[in-house]
């Protein structure tokens, strides 16, 4: 009888998995968690991607297909660990199980197509005589002799496509063929610089006379001849450096990219001598449950500046020192360049960052290097806890909180969760590290779930900072956003040489707009939320689907030029700290000043390097920056967002308000934290006055508690989408139908349907229902029944509706 796996296979969108014939040649090799090439009897013609899930020779039924190739040498792309968090999230966040293990597949690995063979250089004996000789083997030698380089797509069209790839890894083992996947480059392989010309021109000045960019552009470049400078970089543009070029003064230079892995923020490490009282602690009970080898998860709740990186860098020696490997999670590593900057310091090559930038090579060498023990501890965002490691031995996930961890689309899982039953199919230790814990994690903590580590206290003596609110209409102002306040604080920073970080959480010139007149405020005609003006081209944008449009001055209801820009952002909050501060230097952070590669380590750079003072930014300045000359810490709208339709909305202020307060402060000299508030009614503020989490968590707990939010009931949020908003309103009313027999009274509600916080995106009509749950779990095979079911009503009307387990967000 011949052997049988069990395949989930990529492209077929079925739940069950396929039983197939495993052909003799490939018996030995063949093993769970193993890449395939198969096909199916169904669909002769083309070849499938599959993974190994089981061998199971006893297996009954019809085989409905065959094996055809193992791909990446034979060796699993899943550890059994990977196979079963995979299907784990499948289950928990009723997702098709196809769609979680090719999650947990990089894609440069799921492409097979363009792989290349060559012979390895010249062959002095017959090659029969170091392998076991195939007719295949052969065939393929003999394609190369006369081709010396083919893709396995040519080889396949002339061999066939049967053990194919088995056949090269086996000649590849024997040192006869090399085999390397081309990727195709799609990002520019140099990138143009210009710096100050080596031989000038006499009496440049001269000739810069009458263009004052120009001139400005060549004294920066004259004050540092031996920088070489981006486009935009310095405020310098393309056409002026390229005008500069025409006049001799300036010279245009190509260098190659630099590696994108990079992120080159680098900066030097202070010595630490010893660990503070609390972090030892910690230390102590993380090292006794690693020696101890068994599942445990902790939280680490450590307020601002207390030194929880640290903790984690012993934690991981100990790992290393066990023989062990593991993983850490950060939020959004490009925005934490410190934190990665900290950890290669310590580790060296044995750390892999991963990096959301990083080419298709770079994230294919990456995941070998992992594969292959090289590099024993992986460290990124959200989909490293994909990381293909055995033996692991921590899982650290940092901030924790961060809603950044949540993936938005199909699997829609949550990494820290993820971390958890990772950790747990390991026998490993978790780590949850934050200062404003998620109540989600707090609660499990509370409960004994996990086990609480505290670090109450600023490494080296430093106080907390005090934080003072500034009720803006009661207030005297300097400029419309700014007040007395704030404008003194600042002043008084620059007068001793201190630095000040600003924080507006929004982006744009100004925010939406608002006729005086009519009350009109311009939507996006595609997605039903107020228009955003951005000063720069004179634009209103929609920021959830970048429709643009040229804004004219005036209302377009009611053409009345009396409009009112709501708040305003981050480029009218530079604005008028220039007219406050003239010739000071101003850093600001946002997407639009960060999208060039690498402007953000270099932005942060400058401000390690004091040569600008004031840090502006959106939440990018609220993310885990350590800069000890920081004293003051001004946020201008402490109160955008909490009128969001989300019941998370004063959790998720809350945090982001004590995270950048936790900048403020961070050595000796004390720091100050001002926030700017336009509606004091809100009680959250008092809690962020106190900076007591505890205090915040059982208010907020309380109210959860009677509107029956999570952490005290789960959410599963269903979502019914279709360009025309009947079909959507109405697929999602038989949505509800189909789920009610399922969900008696007493185990839960279904809200809904309504539209959805944003009812329109990308013309589509959103409508949600949202499911509350109490004390039980709808399998994820009656979820996915529901919504076949609902579907075929409705074929042809385009519905879609996605299922969102834990929902992170209820817009
Ligand atoms: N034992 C120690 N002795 C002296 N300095 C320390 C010690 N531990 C940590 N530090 C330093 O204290 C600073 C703050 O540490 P770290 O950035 O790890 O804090 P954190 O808890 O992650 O804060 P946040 O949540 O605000 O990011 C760092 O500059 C770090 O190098
Ligand atoms: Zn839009």
């Amino acid at each position: 009888m011949p052997m049988l796996a069990i395949v989930y296979v990529e492209r077929i969108y079925r739940d069950e998995p396929f039983l197939l014939t495993v052909p003799e040649g490939l018996e030995a090799t063949i093993q769970p968690g193993c890449q395939a090439l198969l096909s199916l009897a169904r669909h002769k013609a083309s070849a499938y991607v599959g993974y190994v899930w089981s061998l199971d020779a006893a297996g009954d039924g019809e085989p409905e297909g065959e094996v055809l190739d193992l791909l990446n040498g034979g060796v699993p792309v899943l550890t059994p660990v990977l196979l079963k968090l995979a299907l784990w999230i499948s289950d928990y966040y009723a997702a098709l199980p196809i769609d979680c293990l090719s999650t947990a597949v990089p894609a440069p690995l799921r492409s097979v197509v363009d792989d290349v063979v060559e012979l390895a250089g010249f062959q002095l004996e017959s090659p029969e005589t170091r392998i076991k000789s195939t007719g295949l083997r052969r065939s393929i030698l003999k394609a190369l002799a006369t081709a010396k380089r083919l893709t396995v797509r040519q080889l396949r069209k002339r061999l066939g496509r049967k053990e194919l790839y088995s056949a090269i890894a086996e000649l590849e083992r024997a040192g006869l063929v090399t085999v390397r996947k081309s990727f195709v480059e799609t990002k520019p392989r140099t990138v143009t610089a210009w710096r100050l010309a080596a031989a000038l021109p006499e009496e440049p000045e001269n000739l810069l006379a009458r263009s004052r960019r120009k001139r400005e552009a060549f004294e920066l470049l004259s004050s540092r001849p031996e920088q070489r400078f981006l486009a935009g970089e310095g405020g310098i543009s393309r056409a002026v450096f390229n005008g500069l070029v025409a006049m001799g003064l300036v010279e245009k230079t190509e260098t190659a990219a630099p590696a994108r892995e990079s992120l080159r923020f680098d900066e030097p490490q202070k010595k630490i001598t010893s660990l503070g009282k609390h972090q030892q602690i910690a230390l102590d009970a993380l090292g006794e449950a690693l020696r101890q080898k068994r599942f445990q998860t902790f939280l680490l709740h450590g307020v601002t500046g207390s030194g929880k990186t640290l903790v984690y860098i012993e934690l991981l020696r100990r790992v290393l020192a066990e023989g062990k490997t593991a993983i850490v999670l950060v939020p959004e590593i490009s925005l934490t360049p410190q934190t990665a900057a900290r950890f290669r310091h310590y580790f060296g090559d044995d750390i892999q960052i991963m990096h959301s930038a990083m080419s298709d090579r770079e994230k294919y060498d990456a995941w070998q290097r992992l594969r292959q023990g090289k590099a024993r501890i992986a460290l990124g965002a959200r989909s490293t806890i994909f990381a293909p490691l055995e033996n692991v031995g921590a899982i650290i996930v940092d901030e924790e909180h961060d809603a950044a961890y949540k993936q938005d689309r199909t699997p829609r899982y949550h990494a820290r969760d993820t971390a958890v039953m990772r950790a747990k199919f390991e026998n490993a230790l978790c780590v949850l590290g934050s200062a404003t814990p998620s109540f989600e994690s707090y609660r499990n903590a509370l409960e004994g779930k996990y086990a609480l580590l505290e670090l109450p206290e600023r490494v080296d003596n430093a106080r907390m900072p005090s934080i003072e609110l500034v009720w803006m209409p009661g207030s005297q102002r300097v400029t419309p956003s700014i007040s007395g306040a704030l404008y003194d604080a600042i002043r008084l920073r620059l007068q001793r040489n201190e630095q000040v970080i600003l924080l507006q959480n929004r982006r744009g010139f100004a925010g939406s707009i608002l006729c005086f007149d009519c009350g009109h405020s311009p939507q996006c005609r595609h997605c039903n939320i107020p228009l955003v003006y951005h000063a720069s081209d004179q634009s209103l944008r929609c920021h959830y689907c970048g429709h643009i449009e040229p804004f004219r001055q005036t209302c377009p209801a009611c053409k009345s030029e009396n409009l009112f820009y709501k708040s305003s952002g981050t480029e009218r909050i530079e604005e008028e700290l220039n007219e406050l501060f003239p010739g000071e230097r101003i850093l600001r952070m946002d997407i639009d000043t960060t999208s060039t590669k690498d402007a953000h380590a270099s932005m942060l750079t400058a401000f390690r390097e004091k040569s600008a003072r004031i840090l502006l930014g959106t939440q990018m300045v609220a993310k885990g920056l350590d800069f000890p000359e920081v004293t003051l810490v001004g946020v201008l709208m402490a109160d955008i967002g909490l009128n969001l339709p989300d019941f998370r909305a004063s959790e998720r202020i809350y945090s982001l308000l004590m995270q950048v307060a936790g900048r403020a402060g961070r050595s000796s000299m004390p720091g100050e934290v001002l926030l700017q508030l336009y509606n004091r009614d809100n009680e959250l503020f008092q809690h962020v006055i106190r900076a007591d989490y505890r205090h915040f968590f059982e208010a907020e707990m309380a109210s959860r508690r009677e509107l029956a939010y999570p952490p005290f009931t789960r959410l599963v949020k269903l979502e019914c989408s279709s360009p025309s908003e009947a079909v959507a309103e109405k697929g999602a009313l038989a949505l509800r139908e189909h789920l009610r027999p399922h969900l008696p009274e007493a185990f839960g509600a279904i809200l809904g349907p309504a539209p959805a916080g944003i009812n329109r995106i990308k013309n589509r009509y959103r409508y949600q229902l949202i499911l509350k749950l109490t004390g039980i779990k709808l399998s994820a095979t009656l979820l996915r029944q529901v919504q076949y079911d609902t579907l075929n009503a409705f074929r042809g009307e385009n519905l879609v509706i996605t299922v969102d387990v834990d929902p992170q967000h209820l817009l």
